[in-house]
């Protein structure tokens, strides 16, 4: 044999699922994004069309519906913990369960301080994701924010950097500092009160990045990072991505005007990307 199949996973994704829960007094509504990924004893399919291990990925995506009857009632997270299980334990010939799920978030709209009891307002781009994966020995869960878009318009400078021949960039002590973070970090078990974790990851990040006197993107990504392993001893590791989305003085002088740090152009491109995974130091 001159070739051999040296990686193989199989599943569906985008296997897209609302779901709504009808209390007395209000609906709570939930939409969610799945992607199911099988690994295992699949060689022959690959290599001799025999499908006689194959769970049909159609026959996936009526699984994840028909469990989120009774098995999706709290976080994103438990959820896909209950369908790697799922995948895991009733398929020999599976070895690892890989299960993502991004939930599309939206609250109830308000009005004269009290929220209408069924309907929603979207929380715009921003996702709340996981990634839960099983084997024999373990199950690991990992979280994350993406499309988290935060802008403060003072206590950031840049400054002290390298200047050679190429550079034109000016030192401030006093710019705009807005990016659109993606924060993955990695729990220590797979039992814990994922919903609250979420929201105390996303309040340490965000307070953070309001709070702190910042030098760079870089200092001010690691501060978070920090301030979220310092404040949850649950989480093992943190990943972050900050691109630095600027907002660039527009030169009013060639109007014969003065730009006080008033009046930017937001450019799209390019951007810096500054990304940092933040650990815990072995213990001796
Ligand atoms: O916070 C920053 N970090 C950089 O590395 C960098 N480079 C740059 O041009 N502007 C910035 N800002």
């Amino acid at each position: 044999m001159k070739y051999k199949l040296v990686q193989d996973a199989y599943g569906k994704n985008a296997i897209n699922l609302s779901k709504v829960t009808r209390h007395e007094a209000y609906h709570e509504f939930r939409q969610i994004s799945v992607n199911v990924s099988l690994q295992g004893d699949f060689e022959t399919v690959y290599t001799q069309g025999n499908n006689r291990k194959i769970l049909p990925t159609d026959t996936q995506k009526n699984t994840v519906y028909a469990l989120a009857k009774d098995h999706f009632v709290s976080s994103i997270e438990d959820f896909a913990i209950h369908l790697a299980n799922h995948f895991f334990s009733n398929n020999p010939q599976v070895s690892q369960t890989t299960i993502e799920i991004t939930e599309h978030l939206y609250s109830r709209m308000s009005f004269d301080g009290s929220e209408h009891p069924h309907t929603y307002q979207s929380k715009g781009n921003e996702k709340h994701v996981t990634t839960v994966v099983q084997d024999a020995h373990k199950t690991s869960v990992t979280s994350g924010i993406k499309g988290l878009l935060i802008l403060k318009t003072t206590n950031s400078a840049f400054t002290d950097y390298i200047k050679d021949r190429y550079t034109t960039l000016k030192e401030t002590t006093d710019r705009i500092f807005a990016t659109e973070c993606e924060a993955t970090w990695v729990y220590n078990s797979y039992k814990l009160n994922f919903a609250e974790l979420f929201e105390k990851v996303r309040n340490a990040c965000l307070r953070t990045f309001a709070f702190h006197n910042s030098l760079s993107v870089q200092q001010t990504l690691y501060a978070m990072g920090e301030a979220v392993l310092e404040e949850n001893p649950e989480i093992k590791e943190i990943s972050l991505i900050m691109p630095n989305k600027h907002h660039i003085p527009f030169n009013l002088q060639q109007f014969g005007m003065e730009n006080d740090n008033e009046i930017f152009i937001a450019t799209d491109e390019p951007f810096g990307y500054i990304t940092g995974t933040i650990t815990r130091e072995e213990e001796n």
